[in-house]
């Protein structure tokens, strides 16, 4: 985390929200304009009925006239209320769209192990509904400079029209501010659990739906039809807890403009008899104090969103004071292109305390593979990440071609170094954006190099609109090995030094497992390759192979060798086969995985 700032966490939390602002201080100032416009045209209006009414009982002048006036006077303050929305909500969507691009890049900018520990569902909502709520209070910035305009303009009217009256009439209505701060806070939290419970029944309707076959299979309908009752009785609920906070609320809303009219009507009527006010005037006051009902209301509930865009700025302030510990160095070595490996007494743990790797060396020389080996949970994996640089070793050194990975940048180590994860992710996207997902400016020779180089591209042709077919979720559906073959095209589309196969068969069949191996062994032709795998048939494919335990190498050799000579090994690859043959059994597994 960085540095504990001086300030408090509230005011620091604001900064970048201010900053922006400032920024944009062109845009706000042409909303908070066009507000005091819209302000102005509506305090003419009651001034125009005024006229029109004292005028025509006076029989000085037609009513025509007036109400043609009042008319353009309307139209012209629509003109401007439209104006100052539109301006006010393109002014905060900016403001929302900025934040959200600092806040991603920098959730990308951080180093795994910070995503290993945050929660995706947490980061989602700070991208999400956090900045909802600071987006609906900067919409409310320019929209609160106007209204409170209006207030002190409207007051002030008021009382030069007739003091006495403006006593009685305005009493109640600071109590509107009052109320309509107190709904917004109260009612927020109603309506977010209102929305998470419908969600949350979505989430059950939708599994039932989907997973209908499993529910009637098992004969599970009365479980299933419990449990959606359930989630309804529970949206009854909340919704209910809403229901009475309005209920509560909206009637003062109601009675306090009223007590206003009571005081107008009574006294100013009172006043109209005797001949102390006249009939327009009178209409005009009330037409000022009603229009004073709405602005009071909006300002009350700015104070609200203003606390709960605090709240918000806060919890994305966590995100962005979180400093990124996987940086480039100031002064970076050229990428590597030969291959070299070499892992230096690397002492790494996810915690610290607890090391996965102590005291681990590897050397693996350029354009040779090394098969790496060991029980589950020994760090093989750990090897491959630290070797990509998700994580720096808390001892030692990793280098590639005699250069620590800390003086190159972490763009070169991810090109030098191509990596076949253990579980595929493809994109929704067509085949081809699949393959050069990292490396957009790959032309379709190189893509097709690449498929064709993992063994991809027969199938890839035979795909309905080839490397145009659209894959991932929703998608064409392929099967586990067609799958593993678009990861290992995509990993090699860069030409990477040094690759690693982190299980690349493990998703496949193991009958169709030798149409991975035929791909594996195209591109690991030449290539320095790091093949994380359990099954001895791949294990064979590598040149050299080093079993882990406790952290660190503890044999090193051709996997025949090993095999006679180290017990450890066989035990290692029997557990492994076993385990295949276990899942094989329950799941039948078939290729049709994709
Ligand atoms: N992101 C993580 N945070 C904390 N601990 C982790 C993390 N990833 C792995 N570990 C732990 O580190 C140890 C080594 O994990 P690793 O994935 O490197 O093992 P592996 O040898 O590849 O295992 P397998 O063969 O089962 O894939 C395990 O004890 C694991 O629980």
């Amino acid at each position: 985390m960085s540095e504990p700032s001086s300030t408090t966490p509230s005011r620091a939390a604001w900064k970048p929200l201010l900053a922006l602002l400032r920024r944009q201080w062109l845009g706000l100032a042409l909303g908070v304009g066009v507000g005091l416009l819209w302000t102005l045209g509506k305090i003419a209006v009651p001034q125009l009925v005024r006229l029109a009414i004292d005028r025509s009982i006076e029989g000085a002048e037609s009513a025509w006239g007036w109400a043609a006036l009042i008319a353009l006077a309307g139209l012209v303050t629509g003109t401007f209320t439209a104006a100052r929305r539109y301006v006010a909500f393109s002014q905060s969507r900016l403001v929302e769209r900025r934040l959200r691009e600092r806040l991603l890049d920098h959730i990308l900018c951080l180093h795994i192990g910070y995503h290993d520990r945050a929660q995706t569902g947490q980061l989602m909502s700070r991208a999400s509904s956090d900045l909802n709520q600071i987006q609906a209070f900067v919409v409310m910035i320019p929209l609160t400079v106007s209204n409170l305009f209006l207030v002190v303009v409207v007051t002030i009217v008021l009382f030069s029209m007739n003091a006495y009256l403006a006593l009685f009439a305005l009493v109640p209505l600071p109590f509107l501010l009052v109320n309509a701060r107190t709904f917004s806070t109260r009612i927020h939290p109603a309506v977010r659990a209102v929305q998470q419970e419908q969600a949350q029944l979505a989430t059950v309707v939708e599994e039932t739906v989907a997973g209908v076959r499993v529910v009637k299979g098992f004969g599970a309908e009365p479980v299933q039809a419990k449990k959606l009752e359930a989630e309804a009785d529970d949206i009854r609920n909340v919704s209910l807890d809403a229901a009475r906070i309005r209920a509560m609320h909206l009637p003062i809303n109601e009675l306090l403009p009223s007590i206003g009219l009571i005081a107008v009507l009574g006294i100013g009527g009172y006043q109209v008899i005797n001949g102390e006010m006249q009939l327009g005037e009178l209409v005009a006051f009330n037409i000022y104090v009603q229009m004073l009902v709405w602005p009071l209301r909006t300002i009350g509930m700015t104070v609200a969103w203003a606390q709960r865009a605090t709240a918000a700025l806060e919890r994305v302030d966590e995100v962005m004071s979180v400093t990124p510990e996987i940086v480039d160095p100031d002064d970076p070595r050229p990428r590597p292109t030969e291959g070299a490996v070499r892992f230096d007494d690397v002492r790494f743990g996810y915690d610290a305390d607890e090391p996965v790797l102590d005291g681990f060396d590897l050397d693996i020389e350029p354009g040779t593979s090394v098969a790496i080996v060991g029980s589950t949970g020994s760090g093989k994996s750990t090897v491959a990440r630290l070797l990509i640089r998700f994580y720096d070793p808390q001892h030692g050194s990793i280098a590639l071609d005699g250069t620590d990975l800390r003086d190159l940048t972490v763009a070169d180590v991810r090109r030098s170094v191509g990596l076949v994860f253990e579980d595929t992710l493809l994109f929704h996207d067509s085949v081809g954006a699949n393959i050069a997902f990292a490396h957009p400016e790959a032309t379709p020779e190189q893509v097709r190099r690449a498929a064709e180089l993992a063994g991809a591209a027969d199938f890839i042709d035979d795909l309905p609109d080839g490397y145009d077919t659209i894959i991932g979720e929703r998608g064409f559906s392929l099967s586990g090995g067609q799958r593993q073959r678009i990861a290992i095209a995509r990993s090699i589309v860069s030409d990477p030094a040094v690759l690693i196969l982190d299980d690349a068969t493990s998703a496949v069949d193991p009958t169709k497992e030798h149409q991975i191996r035929d791909a594996m062994s195209t591109v690991m032709d030449g290539r320095t390759t790091i093949v994380i795998a359990h099954r001895a048939g791949t294990i064979a494919m590598a040149d050299r192979v080093v079993l882990v335990a406790d952290g660190r190498v503890v044999a090193d050799g051709a996997h025949d060798e090993l095999l006679a000579r180290e017990p450890h090994y066989r035990a290692v690859l029997a557990a492994a086969e076993l385990a295949d043959a276990e899942l094989a059994d329950a799941d039948g597994v078939t290729e049709g995985a994709g």
